[in-house]
C-alpha cells in the first residue's frame, strides 16, 4: 500500500454504523467533508457532532445522522442516493460491511472496511480499499502512520510518541516556507538557498527560538541563513 493525502473538501463520506468506530471515522472526515452516518443507533459523540454542525462549524451540519438499518441488499441503494467519494463500513454486522464494500467497489468509490485488516489472510482487505492511518497534526504539518493493518494499537502508541517529537513543526513549516520565498525573491542562487533552508529546519537554535515565539525563531533563522550565505 502507498500512503497518499486525499483532499475531501466538497465531497461526501458515507459511514455505515454509528458505534464507537463509526463515530471516530465520522469525526475525522467531518474536518473537511460532508459526512452521512446511516445506523439504527448512534454513539453520543455522533449526536454531539451532528448538533455542533461539524467541527468546521461553517454552513449547516457537516454530520447528518440517518436512522436506518439497511440489510446487505439495501446498502447499494444508500450508496447511490448519497453519492459519496468514500464509503466507510463500520457496522458490527460482517455481511452488511461486506455489502458496503462491494457496493463501493462496484461504483468505483473508495472504501474503508473497519472490520478487516491486511493481516487477516484470506478474509483480508480487498484490493483498491483504503485504511485510515493514525495521524498527528500540527497544521500545516501532518504525520500519518500505519502498521499495514497488523497492529492498530501500535499505530496509536507510535502516534502518541510522534506527537511529542514533532511539537512545533507547524510553526517551523510556516517560518521556513516564508523564508524560502524570501530567499527566492532576493535572487539567492538555488543551491545556496536550498542549503540555507536545510540548515534552518535542522537548527536546534531555531526550534528553541520558535518555542519562545515566532519573532525569536525568525531572528535565529536569519542568523543561520546569513552564516550559510557568507560561507
Ligand atoms: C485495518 C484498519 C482499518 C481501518 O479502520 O482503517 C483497522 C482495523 C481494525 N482495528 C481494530 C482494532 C483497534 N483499532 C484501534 C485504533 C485505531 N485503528 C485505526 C486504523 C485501522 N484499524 C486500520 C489499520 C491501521 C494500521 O495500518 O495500523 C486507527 C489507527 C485510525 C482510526 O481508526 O482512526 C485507530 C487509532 C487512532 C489513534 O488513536 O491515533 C484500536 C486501539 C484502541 O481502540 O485503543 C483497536 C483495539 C486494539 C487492537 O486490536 O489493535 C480491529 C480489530 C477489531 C476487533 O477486535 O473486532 C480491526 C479489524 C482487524 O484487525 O481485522
Ligand atoms: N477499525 C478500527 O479501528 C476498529 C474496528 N473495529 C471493528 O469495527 C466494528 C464496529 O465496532 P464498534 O463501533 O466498536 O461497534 P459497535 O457495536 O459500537 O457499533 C456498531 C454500530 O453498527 C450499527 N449497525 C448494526 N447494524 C447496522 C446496519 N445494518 N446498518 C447500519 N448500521 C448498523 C449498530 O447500531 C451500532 O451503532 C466491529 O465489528 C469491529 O470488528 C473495532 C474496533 C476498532
Amino acid at each position: 500500500m502507498i500512503p497518499l493525502y486525499h483532499d475531501f473538501a466538497g465531497e461526501s463520506v458515507l459511514v455505515f454504523g454509528g458505534g464507537s468506530v463509526g463515530a471516530r471515522k465520522a469525526s475525522r472526515f467531518a474536518d473537511e467533508a460532508r459526512v452521512v452516518v446511516v445506523s439504527p443507533a448512534f454513539d453520543d459523540r455522533l449526536v454531539d457532532l451532528a448538533e455542533e454542525g461539524g467541527r468546521s462549524g461553517a454552513g449547516g451540519p457537516a454530520v447528518e445522522l440517518v436512522r436506518a438499518a439497511p440489510d446487505a441488499d439495501a446498502v447499494a441503494g444508500w450508496v447511490d442516493r448519497v453519492g459519496p467519494a468514500l464509503v466507510v463500513a463500520a457496522t458490527d454486522d460482517g455481511a452488511v460491511n461486506a455489502a458496503a464494500e462491494a457496493a463501493a467497489l462496484d461504483a468505483d468509490l473508495l472504501v474503508n472496511r473497519t472490520d478487516v485488516s491486511a493481516a487477516d489472510g484470506s478474509a483480508g482487505r480487498e484490493a483498491r480499499s483504503v485504511v485510515v492511518p493514525a495521524t498527528v497534526e500540527d497544521d500545516p504539518v501532518s504525520v500519518a502512520l500505519s502498521t499495514g493493518g497488523a497492529s492498530p494499537a501500535l499505530a496509536k502508541a507510535l502516534r502518541e510518541r510522534v506527537e511529542a517529537e514533532i511539537d512545533g513543526a507547524g510553526a517551523m513549516a510556516e517560518l521556513s516556507g516564508e523564508l524560502r520565498a524570501e530567499l527566492r525573491e532576493r535572487g539567492i542562487d538555488p543551491e545556496a538557498r536550498r542549503e540555507a533552508i536545510r540548515r534552518v529546519v535542522r537548527s536546534e537554535g531555531v526550534w528553541k527560538g520558535l518555542q519562545k515565539g515566532r519573532s525569536n525563531g525568525r531572528k535565529e533563522a536569519y542568523s543561520v541563513i546569513e552564516e550559510e550565505l557568507n560561507r
